[in-house]
């Protein structure tokens, strides 16, 4: 084994990559697979001696373990001042960096690599669902199928089609454009999208183009649901709160998240559901992960979802061919293909 670098990996059941490149990978590197039971194990195994005393690179395509245990954070802050010097590349899956310190992961001379565009179309299609549950309410019809057939009576009379209705987007990025797509070519839905810019390229992907708006609280006068699709950074914290809810038109503002859930303000969302300001939400994502909020689970305006949005199985492979693909190149010319920072060779 001596000579090769040690990888560690995270994988996933699902191994889209066999056969050939996986022999290779295995020729080429000294795998050692992940098996932590806490962070704190992870973190003695990285100490001198240790099992992964000498990775060069953590290649991450699957969960840590499941329940409760798949929300250790490996690339936080805490963790990266225990990492080997002879680390000097993370590939982590998923499209969202925020669980990850990049800015500590860069200054100690580590590439950090997400998998751009892996689960765009994945996410996308849990956004759609999400829009048509925030107007009609499926889930909670659902339950009465099952329990209460009557009781979905009145629920016939509240539920709104989204045809033709308006859609604000926060954040016309892949998977914003996408979700954008999906509900103009599906519903009619009118785009209308917030950033901290104009996008006329992400605009003429759209058969009828789109309305920007400068402010979220601008845009939210003008449409019937919003979909929030941005990053979560400190600008975008708590972005949906009761100053957004009472800017909504009569007929109310249907709420859906797949981004993260401390982009909205819980307390003024469950607010507004008691008001009607909110009539319905769907969301993949909450303020407490892995826990969601007992009164939005009580709600049966709300759909929820346990961020389940970007897990498919496709997303897992295409993860998993993702990370390797930066690995590869990394070795191969010093440079992986999609990070998210830049380390001087
Ligand atoms: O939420 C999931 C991701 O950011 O990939």
């Amino acid at each position: 084994m001596a000579g090769k670098p040690d990888v560690l990996l995270i994988e996933s059941s699902v191994q889209a990559v066999d056969g050939p490149r996986r022999a290779k990978l295995a020729e080429r590197f000294n795998l050692i697979y992940y098996d932590c039971e806490s962070i704190e194990q992870f973190k003695e195994r990285m100490k001198p001696g240790g099992p992964y005393a000498n990775i060069a690179a953590i290649v991450r395509s699957g969960w840590l373990k499941a329940g409760p245990l798949a929300y250790i954070r490996p690339f936080a802050t805490d963790v990266v001042s225990h990492y080997p010097p002879s680390l000097k590349l993370i590939c982590c899956n998923g499209h969202g960096h925020d669980a990850a310190d990049v800015e500590t992961i860069s200054a100690r001379g580590i590439w950090y690599c997400n998998t751009p565009d892996a689960c765009t179309e994945a996410v996308a299609n849990t956004a759609l669902f999400l829009i048509l549950e925030s107007f009609r309410l499926f889930s909670y019809a659902q339950w009465c199928a099952r329990y209460d057939w009557m009781q979905s009576r009145e629920l016939g009379l509240l539920s709104v089609d989204p045809t033709g209705k308006a859609l604000g987007v926060v954040g016309l990025g892949d998977i914003g454009l996408a979700v954008a797509q999906k509900a103009e070519a599906s519903c009619s839905m009118k785009i209308h999208y917030q950033g901290p810019r104009r996008k006329p390229d992400a605009e003429s992907k759209l058969r009828s183009g789109a309305t920007y708006h400068q402010t979220v609280d601008d845009m939210i006068p003008h449409i019937d649901c919003i979909v929030l699709a941005a990053p979560y950074t400190k600008e975008t914290h708590h972005l949906l709160g009761s100053r957004q809810f009472a800017l909504a038109k009569k007929e109310g503002l249907r709420v859906v998240n797949i981004a993260r859930g401390q982009m909205i303000d819980e307390d003024a969302l469950i607010e507004a559901l008691a008001s009607g300001r909110v009539p319905g939400a769907g969301l993949d994502v909450h303020a407490n992960e892995p826990g969601v909020n007992p009164k939005l689970k009580d709600n049966w305006r709300v759909t929820l979802l346990p961020h389940i949005g970007v897990c498919s199985h496709t997303s897992w492979a295409n993860f998993e061919k993702i990370n390797l693909d930066n690995l590869e190149a990394f070795f191969d010319t010093g440079t992986p293909v999609t990070p998210v920072n830049k380390i001087s060779n």
